[in-house]
Parts: structure tokens; C-alpha cells; sequence
């Protein structure tokens, strides 16, 4: 008789709670940052991480663990296998290169895209009722990667997209209001990068529209300038990267965020990169941030946005530069169609 048998009468096995079983794959600055945030949220109970480096992620999840005490009992495994990742409800891909200071994200587009073609067969494999979370860069092309790689329906595949952009943005408007950016009601859609677009026209605090005070507010003709707070979000990345290498808090404070609402059913409304066919005269299957609704189903709604022309073309125009980069990039493996309500 073991030493357990003399404490406990065990009547049933202990099971494994899949509930709420994430999965991050790649554990390097985001995935761990993405990790910590949720565990420290209490998003999880079930974490796995994996990574290629299978030392590095075994070295991540002994020193996670031993922080137990002041989490919420969660169970975290990690390794370079991926049948750990059985089961998933949700998995977040951090996996893949990310840009030197200077470099475009468009320009990591076929070096990831190879990286997503091999392992989201993989999280799919294992967990073929999952949703997919992406977060490696170029972000909303890589999304449109993972779902034509996953052969899951498109509500189910998404982005993180201009999430962290919309923060940033939200972020810099506060400081000027002197306001918890919370209060501060803002969208930046479009391409989490370069191409992104400020929706100046819906900016709104505390019930009012700024435009509807200042019709010039975010246009080139605005004596304020404000336009600049635009240019400062597009440069955030490029400026920490300057000063420490790499980004990781903003992203995963805002991933950890993103897989509440997805776990826990929250309908709360995300930037994300969604399939925008169909939307705004877009006709094709190409990933664009827009306001969404992220529920335990995946993207249960995407939000009909009131743009003005200006916002519509810039949104047409960032949609065909997807495209393009769609267009270049080589997904190793069959052609898959959308199993979702809208395509079938
Ligand atoms: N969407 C967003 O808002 C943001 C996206 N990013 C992107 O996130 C990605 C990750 O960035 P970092 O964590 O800083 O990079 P990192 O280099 O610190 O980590 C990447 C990890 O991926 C792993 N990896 C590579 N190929 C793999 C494979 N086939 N299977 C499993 N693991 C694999 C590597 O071993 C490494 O640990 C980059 O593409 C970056 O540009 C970064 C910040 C914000
Ligand atoms: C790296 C990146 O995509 C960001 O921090 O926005």
C-alpha cells in the first residue's frame, strides 16, 4: 500500500478537465507572456505549451509551475510533442519568426507561412474541434494560413489583428484626455501594421463623437494634429523593438483577454482578423481585422462599422494589399474550402 492509499479512499480517478484546455504554441517572449497573463487571469485551468525548442519549453513549465501556489491550481504541461495538445479547445499560435528593428511584418509572410503549414495540421490532428488564435506575424495573412492549412470553419479561425493596435491607440488618446483608456471608445482596423486605419469618425468619449465637436479630428486638414497618434501606434513596435528587442506585455496582456471571451463565452467585441468576404465589397477570402464578437463558438457576429468613404476605400485598399501577399505566399498541402454557415 502506497503512502496516497493511506490517506485517501480513493473512489474515482482523477480526470483531466478539457473544459478549458488551451494550447500555446511557441514559447518564447509572446507565448510566455501570453501564458502568464492567462494563467495570472485565471483564463485556464488545463495549459499546455510546446514549442520546437522541446529543452527551452520543459524549462518554461517546471519554473511556471513552481508559481502554483498563487495561481489557481492550474495543470501545465509542455514539451516539442504535440499530443499533449489532445483535446484543445482553444489553440494560440506565438510560434515563428518576428521582424528585426526596420523590417515590415509583411515581409516574415512565406517564412511563417511555412512554419503555420506544418503545425497547424498538427494542433488539428488533435484537437479537430478547436479554434485557432493567431498571433505570428504578418498576423491576418498568417490567419488566412492557418485556416486554409486547418480545413476548420472560418468562425472558428482568427487573429488577433489590430487588438493590440486598437490598445495602443486607446492608450495614447487617454493620456491627451487624461482618462483610463477603458473610457476611451476607438477602433483601429484594417491590417495589424503598416496599413493600418484609425476610424477617427467613431471615436467616442463619454457618449460623444469627437468628430461631431471637431469635424477635422485624425484628417490632414486638423490644425490639432491628431493624426500624429495614428503614426505613433503604427511606430509602437518598431520603437520597442529598438529599445529591448522584442514586444511581449501589450500582446499578451491583450491575447490572455481575447481567450477569456473565447473560453468563457463572453461576447465581447475584439478587433480581430476574420474572413472578410462578403463584408464592406470585399468578395474574396482575405483575413481582415474588424470588430468581432468572440464567443465559446468562435465568432459568433462581426460588427457592420457606419465608415465613412474615406475609411471604406483606405479598408479596400489595406484589403487588397492582403490579398496580394496572400497571392505570394505557397501553402505547402491541399487546398481546402470553408466549412462555415456563409460558404457551405
Ligand atoms: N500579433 C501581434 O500583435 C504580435 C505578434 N508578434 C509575433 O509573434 C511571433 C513570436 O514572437 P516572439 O515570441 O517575440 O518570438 P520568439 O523568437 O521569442 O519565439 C518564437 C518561438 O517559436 C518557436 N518555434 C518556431 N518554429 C516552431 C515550430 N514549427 N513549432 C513550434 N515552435 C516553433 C521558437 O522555438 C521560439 O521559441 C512573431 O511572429 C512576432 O512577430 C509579436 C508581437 C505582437
Ligand atoms: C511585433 C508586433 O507585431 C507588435 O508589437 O505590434
Amino acid at each position: 500500500m502506497n503512502i496516497q492509499n493511506k490517506i485517501f479512499w480513493r473512489d474515482q480517478p482523477h480526470i483531466e478537465n478539457i473544459g478549458d484546455k488551451i494550447s500555446i504554441v511557441g514559447a518564447g517572449m509572446v507565448g510566455m507572456s501570453v501564458a502568464v497573463s492567462m494563467l495570472g487571469t485565471g483564463v485556464t485551468k488545463n495549459l499546455v505549451l510546446v514549442d520546437a525548442f522541446g529543452d527551452k519549453v520543459k524549462g518554461e513549465v517546471l519554473d511556471l509551475q513552481h508559481g502554483a501556489l498563487f495561481l489557481k491550481h492550474p495543470r501545465i504541461q509542455g514539451g516539442n510533442d504535440f499530443s499533449a495538445t489532445q483535446g484543445s479547445k482553444l489553440c494560440i499560435i506565438t510560434a515563428g519568426v518576428r521582424q528585426e528593428p526596420g523590417e515590415s511584418r509583411l515581409s516574415l509572410a512565406q517564412r511563417n507561412a511555412d512554419i503555420m503549414a506544418k503545425l497547424v495540421p498538427e494542433l488539428v490532428k488533435h484537437s479537430p474541434d478547436t479554434m485557432i488564435l493567431m498571433v505570428g506575424n504578418p498576423c491576418d495573412v498568417m490567419t488566412y494560413v492557418a485556416w486554409k492549412a486547418s480545413g476548420l470553419p472560418s468562425h472558428k479561425v482568427m487573429g488577433a489583428g489590430t487588438t493590440l493596435d486598437t490598445q495602443r491607440f486607446k492608450v495614447a488618446l487617454s493620456r491627451k484626455f487624461n482618462l483610463n483608456p477603458a473610457n476611451i471608445h476607438a477602433w483601429i482596423i484594417g491590417e495589424h501594421g503598416d496599413n493600418s486605419i484609425a476610424l477617427w469618425s467613431s471615436v467616442n468619449i463619454g457618449g460623444i463623437r469627437i468628430q461631431q465637436i471637431n469635424s477635422k479630428f485624425g484628417t490632414d486638414e486638423d490644425p490639432e494634429n491628431w493624426m500624429e497618434l495614428h503614426k505613433d501606434v503604427i511606430g509602437a513596435a518598431q520603437a520597442i523593438q529598438e529599445l529591448k528587442g522584442y514586444t511581449n506585455w501589450g500582446v499578451g496582456m491583450s491575447v490572455a483577454a481575447m481567450a477569456k471571451a473565447l473560453i468563457t463565452n463572453k461576447l465581447t467585441i475584439y478587433p480581430v482578423s476574420v474572413n472578410a468576404k462578403g463584408r464592406y465589397g470585399i468578395e474574396e477570402d482575405i483575413f481582415i481585422p474588424l470588430p468581432s464578437v468572440l464567443g465559446s463558438n468562435g465568432i459568433t457576429d462581426v460588427v457592420h462599422l457606419n465608415l465613412n468613404e474615406r475609411e471604406l476605400t483606405d479598408l479596400q485598399n489595406t484589403a487588397k494589399l492582403l490579398k496580394q501577399v496572400q497571392d505570394t505566399i505557397k501553402i505547402k498541402g491541399k487546398e481546402i474550402k470553408c466549412k462555415c454557415r456563409r460558404c457551405k
